[in-house]
């Protein structure tokens, strides 16, 4: 397993990250859990804001909070400067609790209801990401109503696919998300919002992908959205102040997975802009990016215990842990890849070859095909690596699973930042309607 940021092998065997040892983290804390290497999210946030300093353009680095939204995670991207794209009320919510200054929110989505809206207003969120013709004319509606004005990107897919997953690209003509520029419905919808009384349109936003390991699709895309520039300055007298480029950056899940350093995406997206938009305003437009999976993922391990095994001569050997699809939905959804370790006899070769199966009712909860690890023993620690991102936030409770507690690990100090759910949790929102006439259990 690539060890990432802090981690290391000890002295003793073990995994150690952040200068814990997962053994004892495992001690205090149980199985499953995650692991965040606070130092790691610290360091890659501050390769963002060096790259876009060294740039010489005005620009806001947003981090994209569905990749995981806690909040000690908007507290620790508060401090290093950094923006938050939130894509719904409970984001929101999450951002607000740890008071995240409203004026570094952006607020995503294609259906942001009227109740979302309302919310985001009141706070005084700093920009709204409008994604439809129903939401300029929803926002509008609501904005005047309130006696706001408020400031707006337009979503705009500028025709780019990104080499990447085919269900998480988001970038191509044929999407739910934003306003076509091919098709003439992105400029129809600078037009319209241009003319919103209490609508301030900033410019436009574009995200074309995800996990993306080259810098062709950002610069494609930059060439784009200038194209689409020109023409709007040309033809409405309008020019982008922002310009908002969205995230995809990728990282390294497994062996074969390439990708570049920070500072090589965004030389590549401000060296486009300088390029592409020069003359078509007075000035160049600020520059806002939304890594979340670069920002995050590496920095996640999740440690789970050794449960059951079966072993099928002449076909595999299915090993279990206590957890699964439901802390990491990944390798069912998408059939994403991760490496693993035993945390607890990381220096041991390997032994044998086994498949990690999850405890999910479920033949499709498998989190690892085809993985060399030593002799593996009931109580061992297996350590996933990279789950940073798109796992404590797409965890679920199927089968009515507990989701596991969330540890930010530093300079050999562990702090709780979400506790495991309880029981108790898990029937929080139950109840039995008082005609079914039923005793319940009270603890
Ligand atoms: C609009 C937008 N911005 C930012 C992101 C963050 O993407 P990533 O986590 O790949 O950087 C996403 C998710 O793909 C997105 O849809
Ligand atoms: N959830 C996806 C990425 C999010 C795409 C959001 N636009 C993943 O796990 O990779």
């Amino acid at each position: 397993m690539y060890l990432h940021g802090t981690s290391k092998i000890n002295a003793l065997g073990h995994l150690e990250i952040g200068g814990c040892d997962t053994v004892e983290l495992k001690k205090e804390y149980g199985t499953p859990l995650y692991i965040v290497d606070e130092h790691l999210i610290r360091q890659r946030a501050r390769e963002y804001m060096d790259a876009f300093k060294a740039s010489g353009l005005t620009f806001q680095v947003a981090y994209a909070s569905k990749a995981f939204s806690v909040k000690a995670m908007c507290t620790l991207v508060e401090q290093e400067g950094l923006s938050l794209d939130v894509v719904s009320d409970g984001e929101l919510y999450t951002a607000m609790q740890a008071g995240f200054p409203a004026e570094r929110i952006h607020f995503h989505g294609n259906n942001k209801t009227p109740d979302e809206i309302e919310m985001a207003l009141d706070a005084k969120i700093g920009c709204f990401v409008v994604d439809n013709f129903t939401e300029i004319h929803l926002l509008q509606a609501m904005a005047a109503e309130k006696n706001q004005t408020v400031k707006i990107l337009l979503r705009i897919t500028p025709g780019v696919e990104a080499h990447t997953h085919e269900y998480i690209s988001t970038g191509q003509t044929d999407s739910k998300f934003g306003f076509d520029i091919g098709n003439g419905s992105a400029f129809e919808a600078i037009e319209l919002a241009s003319k919103q009384s209490h609508l301030q349109l900033l410019g436009v936003h574009s995200h074309i992908g995800s996990q993306i390991f080259e810098v062709e699709g950002f610069q494609m895309a930059v060439e784009r959205v200038a194209g689409f520039a020109r023409e709007v300055k040309e033809k409405l007298g309008l020019t982008f102040q922002v310009v908002n480029l969205g995230g995809g950056f990728g990282i390294r899940y497994v062996e074969g997975d390439t990708p570049l350093e920070v500072s090589q995406y965004v030389k590549a997206i401000t060296d486009g802009v300088k390029n592409h938009f020069a003359g078509i305003g007075e000035e160049l437009p600020e520059i806002w990016v939304e890594p979340g999976r670069s920002l995050v993922g590496e920095a996640g391990t999740t440690l789970y215990t050794v449960g059951t095994s079966k072993d099928i001569p002449g076909v595999r050997k299915y090993v279990a842990v206590d957890g699964g699809m439901s802390d990491n939905p990944r390798p069912a959804l998408y059939e994403s890849q991760y490496e693993a370790m035993l945390a607890n006899r990381a220096n041991e070769p390997a032994a044998e070859t086994v498949s990690i199966a999850g405890k999910a009712c479920e033949s499709g909860d498998m989190l690892i095909w085809d993985l060399a690890l030593p002799k593996v023993e009931t109580g061992d620690l297996l350590a996933v690596a990279c789950t940073g991102a798109y796992n404590y936030s797409m965890a679920s409770n199927y089968n009515r699973i507990r989701r596991p507690a969330v540890v930010f690990v530093q300079d050999g100090q562990s702090d709780l930042v979400v506790r495991r759910e309880s029981h108790e949790d898990i029937v929080r929102n139950d109840l039995i309607p008082a005609r079914m006439n039923k005793q319940t259990v009270t603890s």
